[in-house]
């Protein structure tokens, strides 16, 4: 809701308050509104003053609204004309932050006076829809055509003074906005209101408009592939060029429709929320993340080049080749992500554990506290290692690896099975190159970082490969399963990966980050058909996409019914964070839910029954059961199939 307050001195404040963060639900603008309406219809109050309550002006639209009716029409929109309008002059006094729905709030107001800790930005495109209340229009007219761009694709926040800087604001204030807001407004009773009309301006000319168009185009493309509303967002901001403003405002609610009825702004807005879900972990024993303190930190681990010899959790396997101790006080190093050292130094299992991937050659981590004997008598380090990093962090069971590797492990041999089939190899990589799958192909490079012995090792220890294999074992089988000997095979021949400079890819040197396919394996997985009469053959990009996939997600469906992952969202979370899947698909179990529980068990019995020694492709009890319900919400999930006896 919006309170309305009559102030002295001829001044109304209308205040937004809707906790936490004073979004704007159909309450709120209904507030707004009717305050708006009882200041133009009093005619002593000659100034209007807006903030927000709790030290917050708004967090823009209530974004749960976007999946409800209402975002068919906020209104949002002209209610921003018509504060612009308004007879009396309108002064924005923002505290906290001012973002999406909230800045457009502001821009609608004459002025806009912030304190200098304020936020403010349009995060919209990172919720894969656009400012659709006048703010590709209004930015635009108030601070040039590149600096708007910038903003609106880039979702960016921006403190106060640079905001100052680009003409966003006309004062920033180190002590209370509104105050100095309500004191402002005195002095500008009977000012004229037409120059501070930002509907009313023109687009600052710039001589190579076009030419800056198409480089934001082409960058954008580059940078958010796949994304449609970072390019969507540029169309409406060139309807500000184009068209007067009328005309832009109608094209701009166009594009804005066209984004929040994609199936991409869903999933964006379903990762948002995931992820703040996911954060707030706890355990059947009480920890929580409510509960958890910050432990000192006293060493950093830096993710580098230099090989360190010291760890010898088997957990830390992947990370080992990669990490080295450096002081404490060393957050970023170049392209280096520091880590805690307490996660390194203290024995791993009692508190976390880490994994590392990479993605277009930089480092990304994520960390999970794992739950063993001695955590009760600790509290949990939720926000060291989160903050430090910017992470999310995620609660899993001790034999985190479940989560993790199995998932990795799974990627692989659904890729790995399905490569040795097709005439090229070639053929698997670019039909999942455009798509979501993209992922897998990932997993190649994660695993030559990582180092293909690594895994060997594993295999070795477990009796699969090696010395310890029984004599006259199959080569791709053990006992009734499949298995694919390749990684073992590229080992022997001293294939490591990134480091011996030859793995899955070729690399420009041991140790190189530059990749690209190397022939010998082309050759390599020809004649290991040959020897081992597989008949290549041309299998469908559908069949490789739901067989890498389904079966994945298949897997999850195993662990939420395990009761090993809290709830579908963490495995979301997990993907999106840790393994690069694309955040426009929500992750696995929001995909599973856009595709159809039905559909996706159907596929898994069809490839089972040709596939019956792939036991990843075996559906879960938990994804039968579900199905058994059609296709229900992801929120319905764990209370129709049973919350399964937790692991935590
Ligand atoms: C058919 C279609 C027709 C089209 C018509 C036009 C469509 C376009 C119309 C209008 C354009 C405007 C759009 C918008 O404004 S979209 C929203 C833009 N704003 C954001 O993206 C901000 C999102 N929030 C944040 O970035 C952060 O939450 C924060 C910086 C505000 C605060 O961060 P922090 O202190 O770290 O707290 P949390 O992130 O944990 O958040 C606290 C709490 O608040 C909830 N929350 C935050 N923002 C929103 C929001 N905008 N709507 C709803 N809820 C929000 C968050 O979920 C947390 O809640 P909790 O988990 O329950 O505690």
């Amino acid at each position: 809701m919006a309170e309305y307050l009559r102030l002295p001195h001829s001044l109304a404040l209308i205040r937004i308050r809707n906790p936490p963060v004073n979004a704007i639900s159909p309450a709120v603008l209904y507030g707004i509104k009717e305050g708006l309406q009882k200041a133009v219809s009093d005619h002593t109050v000659k100034a209007i003053v807006i903030s927000g309550a709790d030290g917050k002006f708004c967090a823009g639209v209530d974004i749960h609204v976007f999946s409800t009716p209402w975002s068919s029409d906020t209104g949002l929109g002209d209610l921003v004309d018509e504060m612009q309008r308004n007879k009396k002059p309108v002064v924005a006094a923002i505290e906290g932050m001012a973002l999406g729905g909230g800045l457009e709030l502001a821009l609608g107001s004459h002025y806009r006076i912030a304190h200098v800790q304020t936020e403010t930005g349009f995060p919209e495109v990172t919720l894969g829809i656009l400012p659709g209340a006048r703010g590709t229009q209004l930015l635009p007219r108030l601070i040039g055509i590149p600096a708007a761009l910038d903003l609106i694709t880039s979702g960016r926040c921006i403190l106060a003074g640079e905001a100052f800087k680009l003409g966003i604001l006309d004062k920033v204030v180190n002590s209370d906005p509104l105050e100095k807001g309500i004191k402002f407004a005195r002095t500008i009773l009977d000012q004229p209101l037409e120059c501070r009309r930002i509907m009313n301006k023109t687009v600052p000319n710039v001589p190579n408009m076009d030419a800056i168009f198409s480089e934001v185009f082409a960058k954008v493309r580059k940078q958010y592939p796949g994304y449609i509303a970072p390019e969507t967002c540029i169309r409406a901001v060139q309807a500000s060029v184009k068209h007067p403003y009328e005309v832009g405002i109608k094209e701009e609610k166009e594009l804005a429709v066209y984004l929040v009825e994609s199936g991409q702004a869903r999933a964006l807005q379903y990762a948002f929320f995931a992820e703040r879900n996911a954060n707030k972990w706890s355990t059947p024993s009480g920890v929580s993340w409510k509960t958890a303190s910050v432990r000192p930190i006293s060493l950093v681990g830096v993710l580098g080049k230099h090989v360190g010899e010291f760890l010898d959790s088997p957990h830390l396997h992947m990370v080992r080749a990669a990490i080295y101790l450096v002081p404490s006080g060393v957050k970023f190093c170049g392209k280096h992500i520091a880590v805690l050292a307490p996660l390194i130094l203290i024995q791993v299992h009692e508190l976390f554990i880490l994994c590392v991937r990479t993605g277009d050659g930089n480092f990304f981590f994520f960390f999970f506290v794992v739950l063993g004997p001695e955590l009760r008598t600790y509290t949990l380090s939720h926000s060291t290692s989160s903050q430090l990093i910017e992470m999310e962090n995620i609660l899993v069971p001790r034999g985190w690896g479940e989560v993790v590797s199995t998932f990795l492990t799974i990627s692989n041999n659904g890729t790995m099975n399905i490569h040795v089939q097709v005439l090229c190899r070639h053929t698997v990589f670019s039909s999942l190159r455009d798509s979501i799958y993209v992922i897998y192909i990932r997993n190649f490079r994660v695993s030559d970082l990582a180092g293909l012995d690594v895994g060997w090792k594993g295999r070795k220890g477990q009796g699969l490969t090696g010395p310890a294999l029984p004599p006259g074992t199959p080569a791709r089988k053990r006992g009734n399963i499949r298995y694919c000997p390749i990684p073992d095979i590229l080992c022997e021949s001293g294939r490591f990966g990134q480091k011996t400079g030859k793995g899955w890819y070729q690399y420009d040197k041991p140790l190189g980050r530059i990749h690209k396919p190397d022939p010998w394996l082309s050759k390599f997985l020809s004649q290991y058909r040959e020897t081992y009469h597989i008949e290549p053959r041309v299998i469908s990009q559908d069949e490789i996409l739901e067989r890498c996939l389904y079966a994945l997600i298949n897997e999850a469906f195993r662990i939420l019914g395990e009761g090993i992952a809290a709830s579908p969202e963490h495995i979301d979370v997990i993907y999106l964070h840790g393994y690069g899947w694309p955040r426009y698909r929500g992750g696995p179990m929001f995909y599973a839910s856009t595709v159809g529980l039905s559909t996706i068990l159907e596929k898994l019995q069809k490839y089972y029954r040709q596939n019956p020694d792939i036991p990843q492709l075996e559906p879960s009890n938990y994804l039968k059961k579900l199905a058994a319900h059609g296709n229900p919400p992801l929120k319905e999930w764990q209370r129709l199939a049973g919350t399964p006896s937790s692991k935590l």
